[in-house]
């Protein structure tokens, strides 16, 4: 009797695609209404992959370029790129973000305190409209294959997050996350140009949409108006663009694409709504 419950239990637990650790122990009996069903893995995506790349080119397309990484014809694209955008945008690059954001997606948003008590920062719409299915964030950090050690990097941090195939994201833009992914994102760069960007790392991401790693989790009151999809890149994304990219692998020898992660509005959402996703789901 003990083992047919214990393989009972057993096989609930296996179905469980958390996606945060720490909330599966600590808030699962809290929110078993909010949890997210989905038929296989392979049927887990609400939007196509090229219809995700569409709308990130779109956005990075009128991003300001960095120069560090750039010299010669790509230095000529990148000055002629700058100009315009600082045309367009008056200088700083963050408002230059934003109002790409706008322009490309219809929309923007930015971190602000959670609306929800003691949930630290969120994520809200600041402006314009989020139509159902539209690619609202990303989920930056370094991307560790399953097989890889992330034991140190993972104490204490309530930034990994859990691919249904058991990928890692580390998201944390603190302490030895941080200085990981740096140093991986200095070694990763291809000619002249950079593969990731660490921006995300600071206050102010040259690619706005890389917050997601900020976006709490749903509840009874307020359910889940984005899901988080995955989204390997594919080999004929523009390698100049790919400078944008919040993510980067933790081995130098990972051979497959580059695993992101985007989060992906369930639902219209308006300005001055908060995202919240669903740390669980259940895959049958
Ligand atoms: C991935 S982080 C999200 C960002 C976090 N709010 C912050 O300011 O760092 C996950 C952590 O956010 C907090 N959190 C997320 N959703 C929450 C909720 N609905 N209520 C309270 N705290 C929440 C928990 O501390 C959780 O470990």
């Amino acid at each position: 009797m003990f083992r047919t419950a214990l393989t009972r239990f057993q096989n609930k637990w296996r179905s469980y695609r958390h996606r945060f650790v720490p909330w599966v122990v600590l808030n699962l009996s809290k929110n078993e209404k909010t949890l997210r069903q989905v038929k296989k893995s392979s049927k887990d995506k609400l939007v196509p992959d090229e219809e995700v790349s569409q709308r990130l080119l779109e956005l990075f397309r009128l991003l300001p370029s960095s120069q560090r990484a750039l010299h010669g014809a790509a230095q000529t694209h990148f000055l002629r790129q700058v100009t315009s955008t600082e045309d367009r945008c008056g200088g700083g690059n963050a408002v230059c973000g934003q109002d790409a954001m706008v322009q490309s997606l219809g929309f923007c948003i930015d971190r602000k305190p959670s609306s929800l008590p003691s949930a630290g920062t969120g994520v809200f719409v600041t402006r314009g409209f989020v139509p159902k299915g539209a690619t609202v964030a990303m989920y930056p950090g370094t991307v560790y294959q399953a097989y890889e050690p992330i034991l140190l990097q993972s104490i204490r941090n309530p930034f990994v997050f859990r691919c249904i195939d058991g990928v890692l994201l580390d998201g944390n833009d603190k302490g030895i996350s941080k200085m990981v992914f740096r140093s991986c994102s200095g070694r990763d760069r291809i000619g002249p140009y950079m593969m990731s960007d660490t921006s995300w790392l600071t206050d102010s991401p040259r690619n706005p949409l890389a917050v997601g790693q900020y976006v709490n989790n749903c509840s009874n009151e307020w359910p889940a108006n984005v899901c988080y999809q995955e989204y390997d890149v594919p080999d004929q994304f523009p390698i100049e663009l790919r400078q944008y990219l919040p993510n980067v692998n933790y081995s130098p020898d990972t051979h497959r694409p580059l695993r992101c992660v985007v989060l992906v509005s369930l639902r219209d959402i308006t300005a001055g709504e908060e995202l919240f996703s669903n740390y669980f789901t259940i895959v049958h």
